[in-house]
């Protein structure tokens, strides 16, 4: 008996039957987002990444130039159990020699590019238009911004995006979320807080006014708390967004689990969001003490978001995107270990009795349901992971960093 096969008949004596759990997952669609590999900064400006985020770190490797960026992403994807969707931001337009475009003038010849990449590699495209790192942010404003030119610029910005969502879309067969997030707000107390929110409103409002097809483009609004030198109001806040979807339809909101204060919990969010959303989106990080982005790893609350999702069947209802960014480790392991953590989370969800332990709370059994809840833990979920990375063809754990140094060793190295 092989190690899969003893590990499979324990979960089949819990009535959880593992090769569905592989199948399935192989399937489900998680977004893989291009910035980790270059730092949040894109080709569309050479100011560096400002805008409420950053990143720490000068890791030698950074790709530079959009080949680059694809050698790197199809590096990773090697590494990947799974189904990844390519995420990019508008940032990453991708100009002939000569040609420019600014952001309220992209158009999807732009984006051709990585539509032949992603064709390339089956995948579907989500999109975000690039509210930050640009001279038209205005004193830290771009939606809500009082200035009608600089609002009107952002407006247009993110009409282009649509257009170019739509494109990508009908491109790739598969539909495009466009998320909007702003870094809109201010560093010390506000005198007025909803004027902002009334101009945001009423921006997205116009940005929505562009027809599109709603089976092809999928917008969101992501809230944000806080951010660097936005520390004392934002915008996008979470009451802001989730109104604003509620009262638009069509419209999803994003919760990305940075973007909280540190004792609330997203995965405690899910199961709320699912009575009143038919979908809605995530972006999954690891904030440590703060939204600090670091890469997603197979932590306790990493575990609770996708038992959330899987256990409420929402796996076709919830859009699932990664939201990192290191640049102080191998940016290409970063990418492919959290992708992997994100898969491996959603694989042990997948291999939980679920229905047996929602049985021992409905009937109040609870006493019963802890000692199952830590039995549970001890399951042997490493064989199970150890045969979807077969079934896969990706390697395993711990022949992971084997093909990352050689990487490393053989292009990261070379580049100037
Ligand atoms: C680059 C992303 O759009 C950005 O990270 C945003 O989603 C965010 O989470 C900002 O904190
Ligand atoms: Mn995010």
């Amino acid at each position: 008996m092989t190690g899969y096969e003893a590990a499979k008949a324990k979960y089949e004596a819990l009535g959880v039957d593992t090769d569905r759990a592989i199948e399935r997952l192989k399937k489900v669609p998680v977004s893989l987002h291009c910035w980790q590999l270059d730092d949040v900064i894109g080709f569309d400006n050479d100011g560096g990444l400002t805008g409420g985020i950053q990143t720490t770190g000068n890791y030698p490797g950074r790709a530079r130039t959009p080949q680059q960026l694809m050698e790197d992403m199809e590096e990773a994807m090697k590494l990947m159990p799974g189904t990844a969707k390519l995420n990019i931001h508008a940032s990453y337009a991708i100009f002939e020699p000569g040609e420019f475009a600014d952001r309220d003038a992209l158009e999807p010849k732009h984006f051709a590019k990585w539509v032949e990449f992603a064709k390339k590699h089956h995948m579907g495209i989500d999109f975000n238009p690039t509210f930050f790192s640009h001279e038209k942010v205005k004193d830290g404003l771009t939606l809500s911004s009082p200035d009608e030119e600089t609002r009107k610029f952002w407006i247009n910005h993110g009409k282009a995006c649509i257009r170019i969502s739509e494109y990508f879309a009908k491109e790739t067969g598969v539909p495009c979320v466009m998320n909007i997030w702003t870094g809109d707000g201010f560093k010390d107390v506000p005198a007025d807080r909803m004027g902002p929110r009334l101009r945001c409103k009423d921006s997205i409002e116009q940005i929505l006014s562009e027809p599109y097809d709603r089976n092809l483009v999928k917008p969101c609004v992501e809230s944000k708390v806080f951010g660097i030198g936005v520390e004392s109001y934002t915008v996008g806040s979470a009451e802001f967004t989730l109104s604003f979807a509620a009262q638009h339809e069509g419209c999803m909101p994003l919760m990305d689990n940075g973007h909280y204060h540190p004792t609330e919990y997203v995965s405690d969010k899910i199961p709320a969001m699912l009575c009143f959303y038919p979908e809605f989106a995530l972006h999954i990080t690891r904030g440590v003490r703060w939204d600090s982005d670091h890469v997603l790893l197979l932590d306790d609350e990493t575990k609770e978001m996708a038992k959330e999702i899987v256990r409420n069947d929402a796996l076709d209802r919830v859009y699932m995107a990664l939201d990192y960014f290191d640049a102080s480790i191998n940016r290409v392991l970063a990418l492919a270990t959290g992708f992997r953590s994100w898969q491996k989370a959603l694989l042990t969800a997948l291999c939980t009795p679920n229905e047996m332990l929602k049985e021992l709370q409905d009937t109040n059994q609870l006493g019963k349901l802890m000692v199952m809840h830590e039995a549970v833990k001890m399951l042997p979920i490493g064989e199970i992971w150890e045969e979807y990375c077969r079934r896969e063809g990706v390697c395993d754990d711990l022949h992971f960093y084997d093909e990352i140094e050689r990487y490393e060793r053989e292009v990261l190295t070379k580049r100037g």
